[in-house]
């Protein structure tokens, strides 16, 4: 379900890159599905007004293209008080004062749902092989938590150096092929780090076997653009229509059956060893993402190869897309920022080999990708909750069955109530002061204390709220150390056009555009 939270549509990325007759397609298709909304519309009851209906219908679509704005209007209009947004699909009510955060985060799980908003986004009936997952929270356990938040993340001090080197050579290999301008390299930089996290991530969830898999690996890539084109659709549908087109694109995601099908004789042969260990035979130890969520699913109920397969599919469908594009916007601001880049350098030349050790450290790194993080959020809505039961919050603010609870992200984390000069770049602002030194002079750092990337509080929600804070963050944040620490200490990075649009928006995402290009430049010939 992973990150779920951050449902983008890489499939609108196609727009990005200009590309005319897509974007006529996209906008066709588009029109069409809201023909299909407004012809679906069954409510013809006495006070029924078609123009008003269309009217409404248009602003709701509004959400689409402007949900960054609409998020932000309402939070300044809210004075911390619950707030609406309508969008064509869903009302969202989204929450920002700790008192409202804390009454979603205590509500119980058969009221408010990561799982049921992570279903409606990422519909896995039709794109996670008939994917049903339960919508109440534990019906089938939580292990999956302790596989990720501990299991993978105690795993990092051994995966490290390889990915380290792995990384390298790769990005390496990735930068040769592309194209040369006037002596020197252009690399579209978005296309170029989703390929290295969806490496790091196969390395580090399921060995380095499966990830000289190509076809896997192929599959692993285009599995995250098909599975949000597919969800996107389905969700724009009138709900009768759903099951029916869902069922038929589902059947044409052909990386969803690659990766079902190469990962469940792996998981078989998991189950056939499990059950011989309960015997008391002796069997191979596996260090793998496989192998955690099996031993880590129901004692009395243990899961089957097929439901592991699922879990895993889930997972890496969220691992996969919120880190690249974390990393591709800080590699953006490395590039809008050079003075950060000899004090990151330095950090990393004294501390890189201590962080494949401990898999910890690197505070100014972690600082920077923070700070990127907060002004360039892959997602404006964060701690999705869709109601399963009707909700009132203590003000009086109403939910239905099927609608969503939320945050502002982006909106509390650019209140100069709680970060200073909020629009300003100040890579270092979460870093200990002391750590700078004389250095510090140089760089404005205003955070009243010092924290660190994978803290959650009120004031920082891009790994979500409270109990269900994402598990992954310790591995994500290893992972983005590991490639910004390899592009830092390998090359150095300038945009090809520094004042070119940098991403593109849909719902409440940016998504980096895939056509900016950036020189990596190798600093040792
Ligand atoms: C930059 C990268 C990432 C971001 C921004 C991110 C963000 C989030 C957010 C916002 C949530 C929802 C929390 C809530 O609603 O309170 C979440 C949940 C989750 N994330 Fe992540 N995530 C990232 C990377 C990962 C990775 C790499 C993994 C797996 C290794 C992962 C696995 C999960 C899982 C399994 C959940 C569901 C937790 C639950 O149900 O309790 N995430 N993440």
């Amino acid at each position: 379900m992973g990150v779920t939270s951050d449902l983008q549509l890489l499939w609108l990325t196609k727009l990005s890159t200009g590309a005319d007759l897509t974007t006529s397609i996209v906008l066709t298709f588009l029109v069409g599905l809201f023909c299909l909304q407004v012809l679906a519309a069954t409510d013809k009851s006495s006070g029924y007004n078609p123009i008003k209906y269309v009217q409404n219908r248009i602003k709701t679509w509004q959400y689409l293209f402007k949900g960054q704005k609409i998020i932000q209007d309402g939070y300044e209009k809210s004075g911390g008080k619950p707030y609406e947004v309508l969008a064509p699909d869903n009302r969202y009510v989204f929450v920002s004062d700790p008192k409202y955060i804390r009454e979603l985060d205590k509500a119980p799980d058969n009221v408010l749902s990561l799982q049921g908003a992570a279903k409606q986004m990422l519909q896995p009936m039709y794109t996670m092989q008939h994917f049903n997952w339960f919508v109440i929270r534990g019906t089938e356990g939580v292990g999956f938590i302790r596989a990720l938040r501990t299991l993978l993340t105690n795993n990092l001090p051994e995966i490290l150096p390889d990915l380290s080197s792995i990384i390298r050579s790769r990005m390496a290999e990735l930068r040769n092929s592309h194209p040369t301008i006037k002596g020197e390299k252009h690399s579209p930089v978005y296309p170029m780090i989703v390929k290295l996290v969806v490496l790091s991530n196969a390395v580090s969830f399921f060995g380095k076997d499966l990830a000289k898999n190509d076809a896997f690996m192929e599959s692993a890539l285009e599995y995250i653009e098909q599975t949000l084109i597919c969800a996107e659709i389905v969700r724009l549908l009138p709900k009768f229509m759903a099951p029916i087109v869902g069922n038929l694109l589902g059947a044409r995601l052909k990386a969803q059956d690659v990766i079902f099908n190469t990962l469940m004789p792996i998981a078989e042969q998991r189950v056939i060893e499990r059950e011989a260990k309960a015997m008391g035979q002796e069997v191979p130890h596996h260090p793998d993402c496989i192998q955690w969520i099996m031993d880590t699913s129901p004692r009395q109920n243990p899961w089957s190869a097929q439901r592991v397969v699922h879990e895993l599919m889930a997972i890496w469908f969220g691992s996969v897309h919120a880190v690249s594009t974390t990393i591709t916007f800080a590699i953006h601001d490395l590039c809008l920022h050079p003075e950060y880049v000899e004090p990151l350098r330095n950090e990393l030349v004294q501390g890189y080999a201590e962080f494949e050790r401990t898999s910890v450290g690197l505070p100014l790194l972690d600082s920077f990708i923070k700070e990127s993080a907060r002004l360039t959020p892959v997602e404006a809505q964060s701690s999705r909750r869709s109601v399963l039961k009707p909700f009132t919050f203590s003000d009086g603010t109403k939910l239905a069955v099927g609608e969503w609870a939320c945050t502002p992200v982006r909106s509390i984390m650019q209140n100069p109530e709680f970060y200073p000069s909020p629009l300003e770049f100040n890579g270092f602002r979460f870093a200990d002061p002391n750590i700078l030194g004389d250095a510090g002079d140089a760089f404005k750092y205003k955070q009243p204390k010092p924290s660190k990337l994978t803290d959650c509080d009120n004031t920082f929600h891009v790994w979500g709220t409270g109990r269900m804070a994402c598990p992954g963050r310790y591995y994500a944040t290893a992972v983005m150390k590991v490639i910004m620490g390899q592009v830092i200490l390998h090359y150095d990075c300038e945009m090809v056009e520094q004042a070119g649009p940098r991403f593109f928006e849909w719902r409440s995402t940016i998504l980096p555009r895939s056509n900016t290009m950036i020189k990596f430049k190798p600093l040792h010939a």
